[in-house]
């Protein structure tokens, strides 16, 4: 079995293909990544192909052409990438990163015409993904009849959260309409906690794992099981991210509903303006704002860390402890001064940092980055939410047609 995952996030679209041998994912034979899809961004992408018998590889980088929607623009160059390396008759099923489940999904599932009518209704609650990750799934059924189509979910790895964590404190009848928290980027906090656990001991205690990308969250772990989580009802709550503002006292919302702001406005300014591009009034990546000496992007930059090692605390708390630090997402992987600044701050939960090994990691390998005498492990992880969907697409249809 051939398993594609496609994996849209709010600023990239990350695919491989990977090879299913007796019921386990196998290394990605094919890897790629389009970046820059966001409003303003450069709009590229780079693959690359081993051959699982000769070991010869093939890759190629290039601008995305044109597509008044730069992730339908994105599918449809995929799609022509696939048919040019002769791959697109091997596919068996196609695994989607889909970040909304809502209450009906706890696992993965293969989508049928109800089920996607679900999951477009979850769409304002993350409208930077839900359309995009749905509207992979619907060119997929197009260009592939007949190939099943797995919808794995960011929600599903917190439903292990303990019922108050999932409570806003607003009343009854609202949680039972399903306005409670739910917690996304569950595909990667399970491939973070999965090699975590081939590499320490300490993995089954309190684990917190932070994915900071264009979209940023923290997660806590016992026992490998989600507990705590800073991303709530939708993607925008928690940390501050790229273009997101994150945790916000909804009396700024009065405020500005009261002067006449629209939901749509509104949805553009937490969703699309605010975060580090909002902030700094420069851009919504970080490699720009590191190189921007201005004060308005190192504010954006010293408020983003603030956030991390503020809510770092609270997810501590609330697991009572950390044992493991994990740092993963396009940020935790490559910004080593931002690691250093949070460790820094973390010194009074024990964090001690080995400074030369954390200016070695760079989003290649798993590195554990913590100084001998630290209190906490602290580990860069290189995530892979591809390989888990992969997994669990290959899971489910094993289950359903051995
Ligand atoms: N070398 C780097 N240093 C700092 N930040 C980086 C670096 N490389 C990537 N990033 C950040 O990672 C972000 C993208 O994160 P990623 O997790 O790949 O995206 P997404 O959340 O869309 O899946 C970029 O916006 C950029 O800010
Ligand atoms: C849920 C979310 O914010 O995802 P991403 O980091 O891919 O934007
Ligand atoms: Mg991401």
């Amino acid at each position: 079995m051939t398993v594609l995952a496609v994996n849209t996030g709010s600023s990239t679209l990350k695919f491989a293909l990977y090879p299913v041998h007796l019921g386990q994912v196998q290394a990605a034979t094919l890897t790629g990544s389009f970046s820059g899809l966001e409003p303003q961004g450069q709009a590229s992408v780079q693959w690359r192909m081993q051959d699982g018998l000769t070991g010869a590889t093939r890759e190629g980088s290039e601008p995305l052409q044109g597509g008044a929607d730069r992730f339908e623009a994105a599918l449809q160059r995929l799609q022509a990438l696939l048919r040019e390396l002769g791959l697109a008759p091997q596919l068996h099923a196609i695994a989607h990163r889909v970040v909304h489940g809502g209450t009906a999904y706890h696992q993965a599932i293969v989508v049928n015409d109800e089920a996607l009518h679900g999951l477009h209704a979850l769409s304002p609650l993350a409208p930077l993904h839900q359309p995009h990750n749905l509207m992979g799934i619907a060119l997929c059924q197009r260009s592939y009849p007949g190939v099943p189509q797995v919808a794995c979910f960011d929600t599903a790895f917190h439903t292990t959260l303990p019922e108050v964590e999932t409570r806003f404190a607003l009343p009854e009848a609202l949680y039972a309409q399903g306005i409670r928290r739910y917690g996304f980027h569950g595909l990667s906090y399970q491939y973070v906690h999965g090699v975590l656990q081939t590499v320490s001991d300490r993995a089954h205690g309190p684990v917190v794992m932070a994915h900071l990308g264009n979209g940023a969250s923290l997660c806590a772990t016992r026992e490998g099981r989600s507990q705590a989580t800073t991303m709530g009802f939708s993607a925008v709550e928690g940390l501050m991210m790229g273009t997101r503002s994150g945790a916000l006292d909804p009396g700024v919302l009065l405020h500005l509903l009261g002067a006449g702001w629209t939901a749509q406005r509104l949805e553009d300014l937490l969703y699309r303006q605010s975060g580090l591009l909002g902030v700094s009034g420069v851009s919504a990546d970080m490699r720009r704002l590191r190189a921007d000496p201005s004060p308005q992007a190192q504010r954006a930059i010293a408020l983003f860390e603030h956030r991390v090692v503020r809510e770092i605390g609270a997810m501590a708390a609330c697991v009572q402890g950390m044992g493991v630090l994990a740092f993963t997402g396009g940020i935790g992987e490559h910004d080593a001064l931002l690691r250093t600044h949070v460790c820094q701050q973390l010194g009074y939960l024990g964090v001690a940092m080995d400074d030369a090994a954390n200016a070695q990691a760079a989003g290649d390998a798993v590195r554990s980055i913590h100084a001998p005498r630290s209190a906490v492990e602290v580990w860069v992880v290189p995530t892979d939410e591809g390989k888990v969907a992969a997994q669990a697409a290959a899971d489910v249809l094993l289950a359903t047609q051995p």
